[in-house]
């Protein structure tokens, strides 16, 4: 028995599940679907970065996997099925789309993310027909998601390895399966849970009732009628030329009983949509949560911002869990203007809020304390009092240049060295990127034919102790401006061989260059407009002798295939905007990097990722 009658109506179609999830299966078979299912090949590798909203992503994923199937089989067999079905399920917070984990590691980043929090779970649905006509597809895609919302209990470290370790996480979106022993994390659920388990077989249905039951004048459910209304929310994805009309399979779709098949005009397309009682509703605009969070996003940053300066992380970090009275009174600060910046702080994700008061996330202790190795503390300073200023004038770098914007924040052309203590600021928030990226950048190629380096602009020498560090034969110079020079003991590690490590303070552009073997330009050309950089690689290129090298690391323009996550696009996307306002350079591609690498003599330029922010890439001096 089929319980519901629009579920009747695909019973004598060549229904097609194109997914693989045991989940939608189920849920389809047991609402009395038959169907064969179809797992889809579409790589879910789209763009975050470039759809509005999280379902909008969602959605389209969906079609992209359900509409290779339909291609796929039309290919093989000449013959499509007639529906095709295609859903893609993601978990949302704060802004970000989480998939399915990809390791163990990965499944506990996403569920510390979503412990103690609630988020959202999308599902995308797409409902394809499909049509031969003269041996080319025709197809219509309807679509529309699902929104639930899931609140997680606040869960012990041990819990989530223990639920990690259960291996259930790992083929679901956000890391955890509802329906199994992922329902004990879930405090509660707001919507389909059906919808969390990937599939929204409430809405579906309604959807099918729409096509296949249009209401008529006086009959709410029109059930019986085995025809489809106009489908003026179909999009036509025919690969037949000038196709857009509808497929003569489909009949007298939009008439109304008592009216001559095809003798009605079909109803005029518009913004207005009919439920299932018949009722007219506006169609809306899908909700636009992407926008709103690029809108709100500076609030964001400036909290974060003013919890770094307030040494909120450091008071929590050494004494927390604190109640936001007691986090008052060390910071000193108003109870209630501290409060809400807990809240805030709380909300972004950077403070857990138990019952005992608020203690830092992990990702707090590490990068935003402000003495930490891992501490990013120094740039969200930097961030706030020099950057922030800056960026409040980019409309006037937009018209006018950027001298005109720097002017109005204040700063002038060599902004760093007002003073001693913008200076250290600076230097702060270069250290603290660095480290985080040295690693990677010296260990991008293998070295170790190299025994002298000379890191150029590399400021308190964090990179020069990891290039030590990694090659033991390895000697290194950091050259620098004089004032920078001046600043870096202050940065050197306890405890760190420094033997193999020297400071030559220097201008890159005028000064001699200390001799090397290897030449190393991390993060320093995007600052340079482009006949700076001829002039500094002309420079390096008449010192390094044949055999020796260049290496460089910058926040590479990448090309479109390797923008995978979404984030990382979005940096990189910011950033001809700081070019712009904090000088008069621009980033570069890994491609443009190795041209200019070529043009000044360099042979054998190879590219290498450095983790996530970065790409390295290493020239050989060619013999003159
Ligand atoms: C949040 C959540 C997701 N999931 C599942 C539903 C989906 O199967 C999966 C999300 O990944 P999807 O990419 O939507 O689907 P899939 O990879 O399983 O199958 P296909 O791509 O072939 O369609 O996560 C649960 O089973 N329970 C949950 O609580």
């Amino acid at each position: 028995m089929v319980l519901c009658p629009v579920i009747g109506k695909l019973l004598h179609k060549h229904v097609v599940l194109a997914s693989a999830s045991p989940r939608r299966q189920e849920i389809l078979s047991n609402a009395g679907l038959r169907f064969e299912v179809v797992p889809s090949r579409f790589k879910e590798k789209l763009c975050k970065a470039s759809f509005p909203t999280p379902s909008a992503y969602a959605v389209e994923t969906a079609k992209q996997k359900a509409l290779e199937v339909a291609r796929r089989m039309h290919q093989k067999d000449l013959r499509a099925p007639d529906v095709v079905i295609g859903a893609d399920t993601i978990v949302t917070i704060g802004g970000l789309i989480l998939e399915k984990p990809v390791d163990k590691q990965d499944a506990y980043r996403m569920l510390s993310r979503l412990n103690g929090k609630e988020h959202s779970v999308f599902t995308g649905v797409v409902i394809v027909h499909c049509s031969d006509r003269d041996g080319r597809l025709h197809t219509e895609v309807l679509d529309f998601y699902e929104e639930t919302t899931v609140k997680f209990s606040e869960l012990s470290e041990e819990l989530l390895w223990e639920y990690i370790d259960s291996g259930e996480p790992m083929d679901k979106a956000g890391g955890y399966g509802i329906q199994a022993l992922g329902g004990m994390l879930v405090e509660h659920v707001r919507g389909d849970f059906l919808n969390v388990v990937g599939f929204p077989l409430n809405h579906f249905c309604k959807k099918l009732a729409q096509l296949y039951c249009p209401p008529c004048p006086g009959d709410a459910w029109g059930a019986e009628r085995d025809s489809i209304p106009a489908v003026d929310t179909f999009e036509d994805l025919s690969d037949v030329e000038g196709g857009g009309g509808s497929d003569p399979a489909w009949g007298d779709r939009g008439s109304c009983g008592g009216e001559e098949a095809g003798a009605a005009p079909p109803p005029a397309p518009g913004p207005r949509d009919t439920d299932l009682n018949g009722a007219v509703e506006e169609k809306r605009p899908p909700f636009p949560t992407g926008l709103l969070e690029l809108m709100e996003g500076f609030k964001a940053s400036k909290a974060l911002f003013t919890a770094c300066k307030l040494n909120v992380f450091d008071v929590l970090r050494d004494q927390g869990p604190l109640k936001a009275v007691d986090i008052a009174r060390k910071i000193n600060a108003s109870v209630r203007g501290t409060g809400r910046l807990l809240e805030a702080c709380a909300a972004l994700g950077l403070l857990h809020k138990t019952d005992a008061g608020y203690s830092n996330t992990e990702a707090a202790d590490l990068h935003l304390v402000s003495d930490g190795a891992h501490s990013l503390h120094g740039l969200a300073v930097y961030n706030d009092s020099h950057v922030w200023d800056l960026f409040t004038h980019l409309d006037l770098a937009a018209r006018d240049g950027a001298e005109q914007a720097r002017g109005a924040a204040g700063m002038k052309a060599d902004r760093l060295f007002q003073s001693a203590e913008t200076t250290l600021l600076f230097m702060r928030a270069m250290h603290g990127l660095s480290k985080l990226t040295a690693r990677d950048v010296a260990t991008a190629f293998d070295l170790s034919r190299f025994t002298s380096a000379c890191d150029l602009g590399g400021c308190t020498g964090a990179l020069a102790h990891e290039l030590a560090r990694e090659y033991p034969r390895l000697q290194v110079t950091v050259f620098d401006l004089p004032d920078i020079i001046e600043h870096a003991r202050a940065f050197q590690p306890d405890g760190q061989r420094t033997e193999h490590i020297r400071f030559v303070p220097g201008d890159f552009f005028t000064d001699a260059l200390p001799r090397a073997q290897l030449y190393v330009l991390s993060r320093v050309l995007h600052d340079w407009p482009d006949d700076r950089v001829h002039h500094l690689l002309t420079r390096i290129s008449s010192c390094c002798e044949p055999g020796g090298g260049v290496l460089v690391a910058e926040a590479a323009a990448m090309e479109e295939e390797e923008a995978a996550a979404a984030a990382a696009a979005r940096r990189r996307g910011l950033q001809p905007l700081g070019a712009l306002l904090l000088g008069a350079g621009r980033p570069r591609s890994a491609r443009e990097l190795g041209q200019l690498l070529r043009r000044h003599g360099f042979r054998d330029v190879r590219v290498a990722p450095a983790g996530d922010l970065l790409r390295v890439v290493l020239g050989t001096r060619a013999a003159p």
